[in-house]
């Protein structure tokens, strides 16, 4: 743990403790689930996870092509060739795309090649077309030498036979989904997407298309969460506003845990009356709440339990608080159980210029919303600021960066890494 000014937990009795702590705790409880598997077409691959490993069963390219427009030739007949003293080779054959060239190069010979071309033998090099200069249809004039393997690619250069060309665990992107084209993949074989249960608790909490009475609040958290949890990979469960009395909303949240991987509720993290949070994870059963309250601004009140091995999230009903946590626990959890063990580094980040000073009350982890704009001397970071119940202050952020427990605040000028939202 570490140390710090001594602040009570949500419910006054130890500490609370760092977001650092507090994730290590919860990764320690999440198990290495085995999730079950299905197979998808590949281009359906995409931002799923891949569950078993894949070799190349084949040498990519299977031969040398040509990586250049010009003319295969034999490179020794090219040496010393230059602008004042060119030398001249015979055009004894072109290569037809798609097809494997007839005959071969003999020495003083070329091809007319394409990018692409596959390489007719006895040629090992390609003088691309503005080194040459044309003389007629049967003769070109080279003015330029090159060595052996110039403007190729080489068997398997690109992949080799028995390589591993995706590996178990990652979450496929794009060129992933490239490669398994490449090597004649049409389908693969992905872990299940997790199911994540998103509830809104609150008696105030109206669905966002009905028009408010007074005291009433349109529903942000559940569309907001439910898009971050999909923007995981995950598929979503929306229970939708559940009455913070506990009659209705305990068995909701049993329900939700017997359905899902992970559940997440809103509202209710706080101390106030009302606040059931705590109370309904602890009746799910052990382990119970394990983190409730961290030293973290906005996102303080979070709850973080298990159900066995579900794991469960009170988080708080400020919807900025609610987003915030959802980055710095909830993604992290979503992720673990997932099966990546192998994703591309996923936090973009950038070098800004911070636009204004920003005070920060040590022993806490604070949350700075920005909005990037590109200065003089590269991009500039300025400040969001509001409240954590004021959504517009998210939306109009393009990212955040973080002033750490021991920092009283980050000065005008100064550079921040700047961690942007996608
Ligand atoms: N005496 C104290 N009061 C509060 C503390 C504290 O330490 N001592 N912490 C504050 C902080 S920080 C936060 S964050 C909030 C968290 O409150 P809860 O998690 O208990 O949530 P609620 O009280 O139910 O709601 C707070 C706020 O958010 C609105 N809300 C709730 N759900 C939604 C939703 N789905 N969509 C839109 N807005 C929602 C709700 O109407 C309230 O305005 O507690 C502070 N209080
Ligand atoms: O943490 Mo509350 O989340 O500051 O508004």
């Amino acid at each position: 743990m570490t140390t710090g000014p001594t602040t009570k937990d949500m419910l006054g009795r130890s500490a609370l403790i760092s977001v650092s702590d507090a994730r290590e705790i919860m990764l320690k409880h999440l198990e290495e689930t085995k999730l079950s598997t299905e197979i998808v077409s590949l281009p359906d691959g995409l931002d799923r996870i891949l569950a078993t490993a894949l070799q190349s069963h084949e040498n990519l390219p299977p031969h040398p092509r040509s990586v250049m427009d010009g003319f295969a030739v034999i490179a020794r007949d090219t040496y010393g060739a230059s602008e004042s003293m060119p030398c001249y080779l015979q055009i004894s054959g072109s290569v037809a795309m798609g097809e494997m060239p007839a005959g071969s190069v003999e020495k003083g010979n070329c091809y007319r090649i394409a990018t692409g071309g596959f390489m007719p033998s006895g040629s090992d090099a390609v003088v691309m077309h503005e080194h040459t200069v044309p003389v007629d249809d049967t003769m070109v004039e080279i003015v330029k030498s090159c060595g052996s393997g110039t403007n190729i690619i080489g068997i398997g250069d690109d992949i080799r036979q028995g390589e591993t060309a995706v590996p178990a665990g990652r979450l496929l992107r794009p060129q992933d989904l490239g490669l398994l084209a490449a090597l004649g993949c049409v389908e693969v074989e992905v872990f299940r997407k997790i199911r994540v249960g998103v509830m809104s608790t609150g008696d105030e909490i109206i669905p966002h298309y009905e028009t408010p009475q007074g005291g009433q609040i349109r529903n942000i958290n559940s569309i907001a969460l439910g898009a971050l949890a999909r923007k995981c990979g995950t598929e979503v469960i929306d229970y939708g506003i559940v009455s913070d009395s506990r009659e209705i909303f305990l068995p909701t949240l049993q329900r939700a845990v017997s359905e899902n991987d992970i559940v997440l509720f809103s509202g209710g993290s706080s101390v106030g009356v009302r606040d059931l949070g705590e109370q309904a994870i602890e009746a799910l059963g052990p382990p119970g709440v394990l983190v409730h309250g961290v030293k973290l601004k906005p996102g303080k009140p979070i709850i973080i339990g298990f159900s066995d091995s579900t794991p469960v999230f009170g988080l708080p009903g400020h919807p900025v608080s609610a987003m915030v946590c959802f980055d710095l626990f909830v993604k992290p959890a979503i992720d673990k159980i997932s099966g990546i063990t192998d994703a591309p580094y996923s936090e973009p980040s950038i070098t800004a210029t911070l636009a204004r000073n920003i005070n920060s009350a040590a022993g806490r982890l604070d949350l700075v919303r920005v909005q990037m704009r590109q200065g003089d001397s590269g991009p500039v970071a300025d400040p969001v600021l509001g409240r954590s119940g004021a959504i517009s202050t998210l939306a109009r952020a393009h990212g955040y960066f973080l002033i750490d427990e021991d920092s009283q605040g980050a000065t005008q000028g100064s550079k921040v890494e700047v961690f942007l939202y996608r």
